[in-house]
């Protein structure tokens, strides 16, 4: 099995920033939020179960999962969560650690791979060589969010309470990286951990 790096953070900690960087030095990135959002677009493999599970009220028109309604109902019941990750986290696990194996075949000498719910689910553990944390106070969290995306400060608020805590989430890493700067500042923390992540990639192939 090739070097995967297990990429993780709390909801808007900077995830996609850092894996960006990565990219930047010619690292492959199998981001999981990405692979989900493509089994619930029109048409996705994921679509049929949660239509039978959930119904047509998040079901758009096209097809495609109606994203902000399946959103207020998962993050207003936890039953509800559980069947959507039961549906969705086999596929995207199976779909993520083939992409993992394609790239590290091809050319990449390690992989990142991002998910968002690694400390909490433990299913990739077996799969990854480090755990790399990026981290950031959580006001800076939920204010990055609701400029994101627009959603309320409670709503940021209660997506978080349902992920792990920062102190356990800090406790589970390898690394990590602090986003609570600017951009640029991700690039120098990149670089260190590129290198080391090259060399402990070539010792064990
Ligand atoms: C509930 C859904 C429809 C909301 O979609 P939305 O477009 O608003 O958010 P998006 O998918 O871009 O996720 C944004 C962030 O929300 C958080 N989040 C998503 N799902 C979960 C979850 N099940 N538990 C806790 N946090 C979650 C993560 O921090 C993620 O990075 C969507 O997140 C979803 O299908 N979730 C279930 C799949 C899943 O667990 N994905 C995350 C791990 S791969
Ligand atoms: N250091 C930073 N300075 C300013 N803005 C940032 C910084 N890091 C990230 N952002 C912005 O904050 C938002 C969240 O970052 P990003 O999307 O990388 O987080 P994420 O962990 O991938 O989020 P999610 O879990 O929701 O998928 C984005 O709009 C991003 O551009």
């Amino acid at each position: 099995m090739g070097f995967i790096v297990g990429l993780t953070g709390g909801i808007g900690s900077g995830k996609s920033a850092v894996a960006a960087r990565f990219a930047d030095l010619g690292i492959a990135v199998v981001d999981t939020d990405a692979i989900a959002h493509e089994l619930t677009g029109a048409g996705g493999a994921a679509m049929p179960a949660i239509a039978a599970a959930f119904g047509s009220a998040v079901v758009s028109a096209a097809g495609a999962l109606d994203r902000a309604a399946m959103r207020r109902l998962a993050f207003a019941d936890a039953g509800v969560r559980q069947r959507l990750e039961d549906i969705l986290h086999p596929m995207i696990r199976h779909e993520a650690l083939a992409r993992c194996e394609q790239a590290l075949s091809q050319h990449s000498p390690y992989v990142i791979l991002a998910v968002p719910l690694l400390v909490e689910s433990g299913a990739y553990r077996a799969h990854i060589r480090r755990v790399l944390v990026v981290d950031c106070d959580e006001a800076v969290q939920e204010q990055r969010v609701m400029a994101r995306s627009g959603l309320a400060a409670d709503e940021v608020r209660r997506i978080m309470s349902t992920q792990a805590a920062r102190a356990e989430r800090r406790a589970a890493a390898d690394d990590i990286i602090d986003n609570n700067g600017d951009l640029a500042a991700l690039i120098p923390q990149v670089e260190a951990l590129h290198d080391r992540y090259l060399a402990a990639s070539e010792k064990r192939p």
